[in-house]
């Protein structure tokens, strides 16, 4: 090959962020992914979604095979600028509610698990005694 190698900065590869032009960067590689979006298995949402950040993390967590790993250098155009490399960030589903942050109802759920047997057996051996008793 022997082609010109291209360094990009975050910025840079962050203004290429939409369907008609979408970049990643994975593992310090630059991958112009644009004709992928429509091909992309897993679709197009999630690679716009992985723009203009470290998309190693997102790209690792599929747990993509050898195959697709090998479909990367189809669409490599450069390197990122290591002084501008970015944290990686994942796509964290917000699965936990922000509003859930006492421990609380957790605690009462037990407690009750282990006191309704308990009044219930009580009852039963009261109404026993009750019966004999009259
Ligand atoms: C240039 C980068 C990428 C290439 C070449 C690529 C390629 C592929 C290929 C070939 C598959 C089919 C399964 C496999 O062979 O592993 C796949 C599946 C998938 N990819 Fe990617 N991918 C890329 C980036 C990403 C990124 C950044 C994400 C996440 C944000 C992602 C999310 C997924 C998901 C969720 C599936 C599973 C789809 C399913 O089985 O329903 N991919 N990808």
């Amino acid at each position: 090959m022997g082609g010109e190698r291209s360094v990009y900065t975050l910025a840079e590869i962050s203004e290429h962020n939409t369907s008609k032009d979408c970049w990643l960067l994975i593992d310090g590689k630059v991958y112009n992914v644009t004709k992928f979006l429509d091909d992309h298995p897993g679709g197009g949402d999630v690679l716009l979604s992985s723009t203009g950040k470290d998309a190693t993390d997102d790209f690792e967590d599929v747990g993509h095979s050898t195959g697709a790993r090998a479909m990367l250098d189809e669409f490599y155009v450069g390197d990122i600028d290591s002084t501008t490399i970015p944290e990686r960030t994942k796509n964290i589903p917000q699965t936990q509610p922000q509003n859930n942050q006492d421990n609380s109802s957790g605690f009462t759920v037990k407690l009750l698990q282990f006191l309704i047997p308990l009044i219930i057996f009580g009852f039963a051996v009261g109404i026993r005694f009750y019966n004999k008793s009259i």
